[in-house]
Parts: C-alpha cells; sequence; structure tokens
C-alpha cells in the first residue's frame, strides 16, 4: 500500500514565480488497485508521480510504502519498489544496447550487487518466454537493438522489463500519448495483464479518457495540486465519456 500524507511540492517558493504543484495531498493506493488520474494541464500530475518515485522531493509531509516511510530516499533506491514507464518510448530503454541486454539491466535492478549477471542461455530462454507473451515476435529479434523498434515495441518491452525487478507499483506516466491509436491499444492491454499477473499497484496518468474509463479499478481528477473527484470501480463504471469530458469544461 504506497500512502501520501499531507504532501506538498512549490516550485520556485518566495519568488513571483511560485507554483503550488501539489497541494497538502493525503491519499491512499491499496495493495493490487489500479488507479487512474486525470486533470487539465498543469493540475500536477506529473509533479506526483515525481514524489512518489522520488526524482523531486517533497517540502512537506510524508510517503508511506507499507510500513516504510520512503520520502527521503533518492529515486535509485526507490526503484526497488517503484517502476516507471513514461510518455516518450525512448525513456525506458537504452536505445544502442540488444533487447536482450536491456532486460539483463532491468534484471540487474533487483540485485544491484550482482553487477556481472550474465547472459547464460537460461537467463536467454526466461527472456525468450517472456517477450513471446507480447505477441509481437519480438523473441526472434532479440539480438537487435532498442533503438531500431517502433515507439510501440519499445514501450511493451519497457513495461515487461519492469517485471524483471521485483516490484510494487508501477507509475505509467502518459505511456500511450506518442503511439498510434492500434499501438496504444495493445500497450494498454499489455500494462493491465502485467499489472493483474505481477498484483502490482498501478497509477495511471492520461489525457485519454476512453483509456482512463476502460482501464484501472478507480478515476481520480487533480486541479491546482489537488484531487478534486475520487471515484471508485463501481461509481467509475457507471460514467461516461461525455461527463468525464466534461469535468474539464471550466474555462
Ligand atoms: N521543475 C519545475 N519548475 C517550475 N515549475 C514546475 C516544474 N515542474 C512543474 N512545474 C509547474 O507545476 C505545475 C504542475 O505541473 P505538472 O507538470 O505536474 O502538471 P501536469 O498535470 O502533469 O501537466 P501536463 O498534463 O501538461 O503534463 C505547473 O504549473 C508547472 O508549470
Amino acid at each position: 500500500m504506497l500512502q501520501l500524507e499531507h504532501i506538498t511540492k512549490a516550485f520556485n517558493p518566495g519568488k513571483a514565480t511560485e507554483v503550488v504543484a501539489v497541494q497538502d495531498m493525503t491519499f491512499r493506493l491499496e495493495a493490487e488497485s489500479y488507479a487512474v488520474l486525470v486533470g487539465a494541464n498543469g493540475s500536477g500530475k506529473s509533479t506526483l508521480l515525481n514524489l512518489i518515485a522520488g526524482s523531486v522531493y517533497a517540502d512537506k509531509g510524508k510517503i508511506w510504502l507499507d510500513a516504510r516511510e520512503i520520502q527521503r530516499l533518492p529515486d535509485y533506491r526507490r526503484s526497488r519498489w517503484i517502476a516507471r514507464v513514461f510518455q516518450n518510448p525512448l525513456t525506458g530503454t537504452a536505445s544502442s544496447l540488444s533487447i536482450l541486454d536491456n532486460f539483463r539491466m532491468a534484471a540487474l535492478r533487483r540485485s544491484p550487487k550482482r553487477l556481472k549477471l550474465g547472459v547464460d542461455a537460461a537467463f536467454k530462454r526466461a527472456v525468450t518466454e517472456k517477450v513471446a507473451t507480447l505477441g509481437m515476435g519480438l523473441e526472434h529479434k532479440l539480438t537487435q537493438p532498442m533503438g531500431t523498434l517502433s515507439g510501440g515495441q519499445r514501450q511493451a518491452l519497457t513495461l515487461l522489463m519492469t517485471t524483471m525487478a521485483d516490484v510494487d507499483i508501477l507509475l505509467l506516466d502518459e505511456p500511450t500519448a506518442a503511439l498510434d491509436p492500434r499501438s496504444a491499444r495493445e500497450v494498454m492491454a499489455i500494462a493491465d495483464r502485467i499489472i493483474r499477473e505481477n498484483r502490482l499497484t498501478a497509477l495511471l496518468v492520461t489525457h485519454n479518457i476512453a483509456e482512463a474509463l476502460r482501464y484501472g479499478t478507480r478515476l481520480i481528477q487533480m486541479e491546482n495540486g489537488k484531487i478534486i473527484r475520487d471515484y471508485d470501480q463501481q461509481a467509475k463504471s457507471t460514467l461516461a465519456q461525455a461527463e468525464v469530458v466534461s469535468w474539464f469544461d471550466y474555462y
């Protein structure tokens, strides 16, 4: 379970350009829940994900992962428990390395002291089996550099790589924003499967309302650094797309 208690983050404090990106936020993501976060540009969604991942630190408040207080841990230490997939398919992987070497690096996250983890036959077999589950034929291209793959293929592999380390939390920061509609659907279905099979706690940020309604067990809307709507699975299932779109009609 991930819990935020009175988390506040301001940028440029004390200056004319001060922005309170996340304001006194308290909320809890139950273990194995899948929350979807929507909100207008600048409402604080990415800052919230950065605070959870540890790429920015809160000014005030606490973040708990089960019984562990993590708000002062740097992102590389939180990455043992928290994985993140970004909007840009180039962000999650090393372009010049092969698919297999990228999986090797992902496996090393779990065991940072075993830097010599080799690509032996058993490892290759395990990766081949995992990659085959994507149904994209990439298991035949394991030695191909990651940079030669399409954005959708890279996002699918990035998601799969999160399962090489034993993480609890998956943060999805607009993972399909750079993909065509078909690839976006494929990647979202893969994410859904990975979340279920690995019993992950997930938080998806998206501007795609159809995606926000189709996936997840909870729907949250942020505005001005605060949660202004929070629907559980039952309430979310009764929402129509037009109604969610109307949440943004306040200009
Ligand atoms: N590093 C930073 N320095 C200064 N201001 C920042 C910084 N990062 C974010 N902000 C500001 O904080 C506010 C929240 O930004 P954030 O990126 O979290 O919003 P968002 O909801 O993710 O937006 P989008 O949907 O456009 O990605 C915005 O006003 C933004 O300009």
